[in-house]
């Protein structure tokens, strides 16, 4: 892949003084306004979520030009009709509902050379754009090297290229990840040395086959844990070669979770990092996971990062920091929050407010020991799991229970990096840029985490991905709870059943088992025998 393959690099525009000066006396909300923003990623996670608040908080924008790829046979038009139905923009559509009129959908495949945009496309995006924000990324943790490279690399690379040749661009911001550099203890808010020179991978990879690629994929990326967080500190480093004289903001929020205050609490409309184990937990399927309980849980709501995304997006415009600003968007070294406590609440949660048609009852236990990770994995995963199959055989269904207790042990384990270890994020530069906001832009664009009650946080969580990610309604709880009183006496008879058994058996092989038997039953017999006797006493 060449750099700015398909486009001429005409003299670059930079933002007029004069709209500087007047910018700097702006509230974030009014430095939005009449500005043409370009949104990558849009559909996904985090995407929606800033483009609901960009247009909530600031209705003055003028234009929301969104990159998106056909998919599905759906075009990128389409796509932003049945994004914009989702319950996220429900708060949006009352205050504003003619906020679709400010959303220009562009179709996008950053895949492709010149990000598969029109000569038309171009046109318009390089004479309007003044602010960029690239969210799109795969991230995915088994996403092969190359697909990863293709997109979270040379794809920034390309809307870089394409950002240089904009005439009125005030702002690239590019959202990285706190784990880009998870291969160290202390991360500070700067860019590292890239593992490889991205230039040279992405030409040495080009003349591969995907299986030559594979097989090498485990020596390049070295200590960082996955294909994901390798690429993105590559993109880091691209965004820092390639910069120019634009002026770049990189956000590296730690493991987004649901929101905590807006647009409401507890929107999730994902599975990824969290969520997926603490619905997998809440269904009662998963009942342990290699988790440290001691370690920092880094998890930040998905309105945080959006919030100090656009104050960022505001301050690189307003100040043009001579090179790229790093914000480190963590909670640990704030407001720190165990994986312990989470798992703790997580249970709480469920218990009080169950998930439909459970496995088991929901009872998770994260331990950091192997040995007794393997133990529970057993027990209390493959044991039910083989148990549950032989039930749907004989009852002449599909056994399921183990394939998804594979798929779920594949994931845990992809996870369990990040549950056992420690990272020391410096968020100074989040501190600064709080420090330069308004007293009213720190309300409408909070991101103090400082605030953020976790065990409350938690359970809005929780009961968001109830709501939102499995569609579940809240009315439905007495029934959900019915159904975990059932599963509790099924346990109970079971556990009896299994006892009399594995007794019976002993008893028939073993005359110290029958002894101890007898010995047992006697004593028991005494002590009813003592309590009838003391109570005809009393009466
Ligand atoms: C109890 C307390 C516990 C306390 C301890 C908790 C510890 C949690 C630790 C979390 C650590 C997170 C660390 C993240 C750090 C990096 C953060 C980032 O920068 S970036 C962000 C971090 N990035 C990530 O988190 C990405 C990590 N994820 C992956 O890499 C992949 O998903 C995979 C490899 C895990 C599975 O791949 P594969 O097997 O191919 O499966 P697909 O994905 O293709 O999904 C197929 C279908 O299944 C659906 N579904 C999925 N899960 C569940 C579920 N649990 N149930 C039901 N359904 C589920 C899914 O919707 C899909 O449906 P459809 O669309 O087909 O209809
Ligand atoms: N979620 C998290 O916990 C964290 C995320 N981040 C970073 O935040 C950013 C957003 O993450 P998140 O919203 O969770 O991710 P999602 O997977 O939810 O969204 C990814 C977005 O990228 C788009 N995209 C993917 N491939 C292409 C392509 N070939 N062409 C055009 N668009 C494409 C997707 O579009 P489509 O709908 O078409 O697939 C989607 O809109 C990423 O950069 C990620 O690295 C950082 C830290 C944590």
């Amino acid at each position: 892949m060449k750099a700015c393959s398909s486009v001429v690099i005409p003299p670059l525009g930079k933002f007029p003084l004069q709209c500087v000066c007047a910018a700097v006396m702006a509230s974030v909300s009014e430095f939005y306004a009449g500005k043409c923003v370009l949104i990558t990623g849009a559909t996904g996670f985090m995407g929606k979520v800033l483009v609901e608040k960009l247009l909530r908080s600031c209705p003055e924008v003028k234009a929301l030009y969104l990159l998106i790829r056909t998919k599905q046979g759906q075009s990128s038009q389409q796509r932003i009709h049945t994004m914009l139905q989702s319950k996220l923009f429900d708060r949006l559509r009352e205050e504003n509902p003619d906020f679709h009129k400010r959303i220009i959908p562009v179709s996008s495949e950053l895949t492709q050379p010149g990000l598969a945009l029109s000569d038309e496309d171009v046109q318009t995006l390089t004479q309007s754009v003044h602010i960029i924000f690239h969210c799109a990324a795969t991230i995915r943790f088994d996403e092969p090297l190359k697909h990863a490279l293709q997109l979270n690399v040379i794809a920034t690379q390309q809307l870089l290229c394409l950002a240089q040749q904009m005439q009125q661009l005030h702002a690239f911001i590019h959202i990285s990840t706190a784990y880009a550099n998870c291969n160290r203890r202390h991360i500070d808010e700067v860019i590292y040395p890239p593992p490889v020179e991205p230039g040279k991978l992405i030409h040495s990879l080009e003349w591969m086959d995907d299986a030559i690629v594979h097989d090498l994929t485990p020596r390049l990326i070295g200590d960082w844990p996955n294909t994901y967080t390798y690429t993105k500190a590559l993109a880091e480093c691209v965004v820092q070669q390639e910069s120019g004289k634009l002026n770049i903001g990189i956000i590296r929020p730690s493991i987004v979770g649901a929101s905590w205050q807006e647009p409401f609490p507890g929107w999730i409309d994902n599975f990824n990092g969290p969520s997926g184990v603490f619905i997998a937990a809440g269904k009662g399927i998963l009942r342990t996971m290699r988790a440290s309980n001691d370690a920092v849980a880094d998890l930040i709501p998905v309105d945080v990062v959006i919030n100090l995304t656009l104050a960022a997006g505001w301050y690189t415009a307003v100040h043009r920091p001579k090179s790229a600003m790093v914000y480190n968007c963590t909670t640990g070294g704030i407001n720190p929050f165990h994986w312990g406590e989470i798992e703790h609440h997580v249970m709480l949660t469920f218990k009080r407010n169950p998930l439909e048609q459970a496995f088991r009852r929901p009872n998770a236990n994260i331990t950091s020991n192997y040995l007794i990770y393997q133990y529970w994995i057993l027990v209390s995963h493959k044991f039910p799991a083989l148990l549950y199959d032989l039930f749907l055989r004989l009852s002449g269904q599909k056994p399921q229970m183990m394939r998804i207790f594979n798929r779920l042990h594949k994931a845990i384990g992809l996870l369990e990096y990040f549950s056992s270890q420690d990272w020391e994020w410096n968020s100074d530069n989040m501190n600064m840029l709080m420090n330069q906001l308004s007293t009213e832009d720190r309300k409408v664009f909070n991101f103090d985490v400082r605030q953020l009650n976790w065990p409350e946080y938690i359970e809005s969580y929780c009961i968001g991905t109830k709501k939102y990610v499995l569609n579940e309604d809240m009315a439905d709880i007495p029934a959900a709870r019915q159904h975990l009183r059932k599963l509790r006496n099924i346990r109970y008879t079971f556990n009896t059943v299994l006892l009399v058994f594995i007794w019976r058996v002993f008893i028939a092989r073993s005359q110290m088992a029958r002894n101890i038997w007898y010995f047992v039953v006697s004593l028991c017999f005494k002590f009813l025998s003592y309590f009838r006797a003391s109570s005809t006493l009393t009466k």
